[in-house]
């Protein structure tokens, strides 16, 4: 008998796939998938049918990309680019809230809504409803869908989305310039970024001269670490965190340092852990200044650039979602600067993605750590790492520093990397 086609057995995989995932929602009396706007904006399915959804994800991808073949396949793929324009412009004027949910609206009403021409309205509002953000179930009238309900009302996911346009998305075409005009730089000040925003300016430094940016910042990390697959108890779960703490008994109680720790919410979650623990976060001043100071009396936070030499002496010095802003040679810069602090037996924990290894997971899969890594170099010459990668770049800084760990925990994307001074 003839062996299976490819796309036949990817046919197969979606029906088999599908079948797990319809049969769980269906026994659990959850909703099909919908683009209707009551259908919820996240969806959390237990680690096995996450599994199911991956491999049904990967299979439909490979199978569009398939049947439409190369060129039509990779024509596609820059057409869906300008999924973003038309977002861009629905979320600066804030159209998904120009009407409530169950309710309709007409062009001329959203041009009033935002003072735009209604031809404008008309030609951004169709883009996205080929995206599936809106619906026009007559002619010219709009109903709200699952997407533009989600803009509208997922907590911080208009802001992400618009940092993306403002500051994050311009860089993109810049990259092969950059790269042209400064090839294999490490330095913060020669990137697509620099290009794209015509500053001399490193990122942190831009930003910290556009403080009206800071609040949509922050807004976009705290989307970013409750996404499914980036929240925060992954790495609060994960870690041993009470094992390397300087009994109470001795010095009065463990102290953790979150460097580059933002406003604090992953010390303030872990103070809830850890009843006698000391938490220290630091930052940069603009940053320390809006930090919520009388959130827990054990929580302190100091401001400190972590490229100058660390002067809280700690029992676990915590980096989450920095070390990757940050070239090798930087990384190797802010790791030493820990060393005036260490105490032998103190701890170093990195919570930044692994890269995997070729064919370890799926292209889809693959594509947002990939698009992360490019994000990085973009913005700062930086990069996201695989496991080789952050061992030499740690324990390349100084023999002392041991790399004890390096694992991404099942069903996220954010890897951990447990390190310990030898000094
Ligand atoms: C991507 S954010 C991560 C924030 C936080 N750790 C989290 O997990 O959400 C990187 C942080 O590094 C801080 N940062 C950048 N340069 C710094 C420096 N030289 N010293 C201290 N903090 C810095 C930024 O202000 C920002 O809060």
């Amino acid at each position: 008998m003839a062996s299976k086609t490819r796309i036949a057995e990817l046919a197969s995989i979606i029906q088999e796939k599908t079948t797990i995932l319809d049969e769980y929602l269906a026994a659990q009396g959850l909703p099909s998938p919908s683009f209707d706007e009551s259908y919820p904006a996240i969806v959390q399915l237990p680690d096995g049918l996450m599994a199911a959804r991956d491999a049904l994800t990967e299979a439909s991808d490979e199978l569009r990309s398939l049947v439409m073949g190369p060129v039509s396949s990779i024509y596609y793929e820059i057409t869906k680019s300008s999924f973003f324009t038309s977002l861009g412009v629905i979320v600066k004027f804030n159209l998904a809230n120009s009407f409530p949910a169950n309710t309709t609206t007409t062009f001329a009403q959203m041009a009033a809504f935002s003072n735009l021409p209604e031809s404008t309205i008309q030609r951004i509002v169709r883009h996205a409803i080929t995206n599936r953000v809106f619906a026009e179930p007559t002619k010219g009238t709009i109903a709200h869908t699952s997407m533009s309900r989600a803009v509208a009302s997922f907590p911080h996911f208009a802001d992400t989305i618009d940092l993306f346009r403002d500051t994050l998305w311009p860089s993109a075409p810049r990259l092969a310039d950059a790269i042209e005009r400064w090839p294999g730089s490490e330095e913060p000040t020669e990137t697509a970024f620099n290009l794209a925003a015509n500053t001399d300016l490193s990122f942190w430094e831009y930003k910290a001269k556009h403080p009206e940016q800071a609040n949509r910042f922050a807004g976009a990390m705290s989307f970013l670490s409750n996404k499914p697959g980036r929240e925060k108890e992954y790495l609060l779960d994960n870690v041993d965190w009470a094992a390397g703490l300087t009994p109470p008994e001795i010095t009065g109680s463990g102290t953790i340092v979150d460097v580059g720790g933002s406003h604090g919410f992953i010390s303030l979650a872990l103070a809830e852990r850890l009843p006698s623990a000391k938490f220290v976060v630091q930052d940069l001043p603009r940053v320390i200044s809006r930090a919520p100071k009388d959130a827990n009396p054990r929580v302190e936070f100091q401001v400190h650039d972590f490229l100058t030499d660390q002067h809280v002496v700690a029992d676990v010095y915590l980096f989450r979602q920095v070390l990757h802003d940050w070239t090798d040679k930087n990384c190797r810069k802010i790791l030493s600067a820990l060393i005036p602090a260490l105490k032998p037996g103190a701890r170093i924990i990195i919570n930044d993605s692994i890269l995997p290894g070729v064919g370890v997971v799926g292209p889809v899969k693959e594509a947002i750590l990939r698009h992360s890594d490019l994000t990085m170099w973009r913005c700062f010459n930086a990069k996201e790492r695989d496991e080789d990668d952050w061992r030499a770049v740690v324990e390349g800084t100084d023999r002392r520093f041991e790399v004890i760990r390096v694992f991404t925990p099942p069903g996220t994307y954010i890897g951990i990397i447990e390190v310990v001074w030898r000094g």
